[in-house]
Parts: structure tokens; sequence; C-alpha cells
């Protein structure tokens, strides 16, 4: 079997390499479990995204999606390149703010914010958007008291099936994000009659990891269509934010995965034209999180002991405590034994995590090199939803985060010590005698 490896891992001397850092010496280094991000391959998934967009029309605006994976250093990264972020949460608007993003390229959305989120939202001057006519009226209220006007979106529902998994598809008239492509012109008529708040701009996204590119077409002429009705009444789009989506080939023998030039081809056009029929020029913001992280990380763990009962079990030190996506989506990500990189599957092996739960299984059944204790096996495209939907579960501090760019290697997250599961715990009173 020969994997299509993502362009920043290689083999040399037996061992998986990124970019040009052997892996199995990173996890000798910094132990294991262990994430290894590339942020060469970040920064260039983030320019090659951004050109293929840029060719069809001038003014786009990358927001990563920082949900994907909110550590700093990942967010510096792309901040450096101009990125902006969609974030979900006060958390993660600090966490933009605090890597040097502009607060003007940063848009607040979430279906539930509360009064101190929208009170932050105020005054750090971000773009926010707003899911609900009850949302929208809170806002103005808080913008009002604070004197201070500011930009918002709606995020639209448009009422769209997309082939993704269930969990993820968000732009479903069912799901609880967005307000109804039908009602969207009632709410831009009542945030222009809002006191401080001025409607800026217009959003959607319609679902994760989706592998075909007509969907986002369909969206971007529900979203031009109604761009020109909002436009009629009287406001001015500064912006049409299309969300993110695109997904990436986790089966890398099988998937066909549309590249970010097939995608633009199938939705810059769309989205030229209506702008084109209405007479306007919005900047176009796009939102992706997973096509620019997915690829650039591994996780790295190794094998505590092998188990030949039913089938082979090599029993690994991460398990869905650190990569929930199996267990919740039955996600499927490539294994590599990092340290037999360059020996053939002999055996089916069922790489299976510590968590005390039977769908702790991180991948099942794959042909592996004859596993043994020691070895390092590494779990690839876990850049995106990996680290950031971590846990303690059962006790497990959460791995540190390595990144490496050219020559250098360096921690960008500290591992969790047992300490750190007691840090934030306090004894009641009664129990102290
Ligand atoms: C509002 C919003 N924007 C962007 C994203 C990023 O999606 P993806 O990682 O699939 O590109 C998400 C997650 O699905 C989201 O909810
Ligand atoms: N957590 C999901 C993606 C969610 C996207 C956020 N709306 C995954 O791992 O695939």
């Amino acid at each position: 079997m020969t994997l299509r490896l993502p362009a920043h891992l290689s083999i040399r001397n037996g061992h998986l390499v990124t970019g040009k850092h052997d892996l199995v010496d990173l996890a000798e280094r910094y132990g294991t479990p262990l994430y290894v991000i590339n942020e060469d391959h970040i920064v260039s998934n983030f320019e090659r995204f951004q050109s293929a967009l840029a060719s069809y029309y001038p003014g786009v605006q990358i927001l990563y999606a920082a949900k994907a994976n909110g550590n700093l250093a990942v967010l510096r990264a792309l901040a450096r390149k101009g990125a902006g972020a969609d974030v979900f949460s006060s958390g993660e608007l600090t966490l933009a703010l605090r890597a040097g993003m502009k607060p003007e390229r940063l848009l607040f959305n979430g279906t539930s914010k509360s009064t101190d989120d929208l009170r932050l939202a105020v005054e750090s001057g971000v773009r926010v958007s707003i899911d609900s006519i009850d949302e929208l009226n809170q806002l103005s209220k808080i913008a009002s008291e604070a004197k201070k006007t500011v930009p918002i979106a709606f995020r639209v529902n448009p009422a769209l099936e997309v082939p993704t998994h269930p969990k993820i598809a968000t732009g479903l008239a069912t799901t609880k994000f967005g307000i109804p492509a039908g009602e969207i012109i009632a709410a831009y008529a009542a945030a222009r009659d809002a006191p401080y708040v001025i409607p800026v701009g217009m959003h959607c996204h319609i679902g994760s990891q989706i592998l075909d590119v007509e969907p986002f077409a369909r969206a971007a002429a529900v979203m031009a269509d109604l761009a020109g009705e909002v436009t009629a009444l009287g406001v001015t789009l500064e912006f049409i934010d299309l969300g993110g989506g695109l997904g990436v080939p986790y089966h890398r023998e099988t998937d066909v995965a549309p590249t970010p030039e097939e995608y633009a081809a199938a939705v810059m056009p769309v989205f030229v034209e209506g702008m084109m029929k209405h007479g306007i020029s919005p900047q176009l913001w796009v939102e992706p999180g997973r096509w620019l992280l997915a690829e650039s990380t591994v996780l790295l763990t190794r094998v505590n002991s092998v188990k030949r009962a039913f089938k082979t079990f090599a029993n690994v030190d991460a398990g869905f405590n650190l990569l929930l996506r199996p267990a919740m989506y039955d996600s499927w990500h490539e294994v590599i034994m990092a340290n037999k990189a360059d020996q053939p599957g002999e055996e089916k092996v069922t790489v299976a995590g510590p968590i005390c739960e039977t769908g702790d299984i991180i991948a099942e059944d794959r042909l592996l090199p004859e596993p043994v204790a020691g070895d390092l096996i590494a779990i690839l495209d876990t850049g995106a939803y990996g680290y950031a939907m971590a846990s303690q579960y059962n006790g497990r501090p959460r791995s540190p985060e390595v990144m490496v760019k050219g020559d250098h290697a360096e921690l960008v997250r500290r591992g969790e010590t047992i300490d750190d599961l007691c840090a934030t715990m306090l004894i009641p009173s009664w129990q102290q005698e």
C-alpha cells in the first residue's frame, strides 16, 4: 500500500519525517503522546487558498476558523499572513486578538452568545454574526449603553442539503444555525432601524468536511440573490462571508477531494456574476478551518502493549481523550508506523486507545508492520479538530503540541501534568477538617 502522504511528510531511513524533522526523534525528545504541527504546511495552504479565490475577485479575506485549532502559534502564523478569524466564543475571540489579528478581521459567530460575549464584542470592535432577532435586540441594547456602533452580519440558513456527516451539516433548515433565508430581509430591516448596530455583512456556513464543490456554489447563489434584496433595502454590504467547509481526503487511498482551485472555479463565477448583477462589490470572506489545518499535523502515539485476542490490538497512549473524531463521527484517520515507515503491512492491527470505553478505537483492522511495544504510530491529518476537542477524560493530562518550521522545532503548548488535573479543583470547606 502506498499512501499519498501530505506534502510535508516523507520517509527517511525508515522513519516518518515532517519537513526536516524525524518524527521518531521528536517523540524521543518530547515524549508521547505528542501533536506535531508543521507551520510551513499551514502557511502554504493559506497562500494557496487565498490565491485560488483572489484570481477571480480582488477583495478576498480569509478568516481562519479558530475552532479547528486555537493554539496561539497557529493563529499567529496565520495572522502574520494577513488572516482574520471566525471566532465562536469569547475565548476564541481573545486568543485571536492576542495572536495579533485585527479586530476588523474577526467575525464573532455563534448561536448562543451570552451578555458577556456581546459586551466583549462591543468593546473589542469585531464584527458580529447575529443568529436571531432576539440576539440583535440584546446587542443593540448593549451597544446603545456603551454608545458604540457595532457592525453586524446575519447568519443565513440557506436550507441546503450537503453530503457530509449529519453532525456537521449546518445549513439544513432544521439545524440550530442561522436565520431562514425567507426571514432575512425582515432581519436586515430590523437591524437598519435598531440603534447602535449597522448591518454591513451577510454570513452563511453550510457544513464541514464537504467533498463536493456543488453545494458551495448553490450557497453562493442563494447569498448573491439575498445580497441583491438587502441592497435594494438600502443596506451597504461591506462583506459577504460564505463560511468554510471544504473537506480533506482522510481516506488517503480512495477519497477524491476538491482542491481550492476547483472550489474557486465552482463558487467564484457564481459569486462574481451575482455581484455584477446587483452592482455591488463587497469583500468576499471565507472561513476555512479544516482545509488549512488538517493535513499539517500528526498525532504521535506509543504502543504500550500488543494483545492478540480475537484480533491484534496495539494498545497506544493516545485515545479519544486526544482525538475524538473517530469515536464521535466514525472518522477515518490513516495510521503509519513512524519507526517502521518503509516496512510493508503484514498484519491487520486495531489501534486502541487507553480510555475505559469500548469505542476508544483510533483505527480498526489496518494493515501495519507487526507491532511490538515501543513502536511509534503516527495518526495523520489530525490538525483540525484534534487537540481542539481534547479532554482530560479518565484523568489523562492533555499532550503537548510541538510546532516545526524549517529547521526549528519548539513546544507551542506544554503537556499537562497530573498536578494540572487538580489545579482548578477546590476542596469544599466541610471536607477540610
Ligand atoms: C461558522 C463556521 N465557520 C467555519 C467553520 C469551519 O469549517 P471547516 O473546518 O469545515 O472549514 C465552521 C465549522 O464547521 C463554522 O461553524
Ligand atoms: N468537529 C468536527 C467539525 C465541526 C465543525 C465546526 N462547525 C470534526 O471534527 O469534523
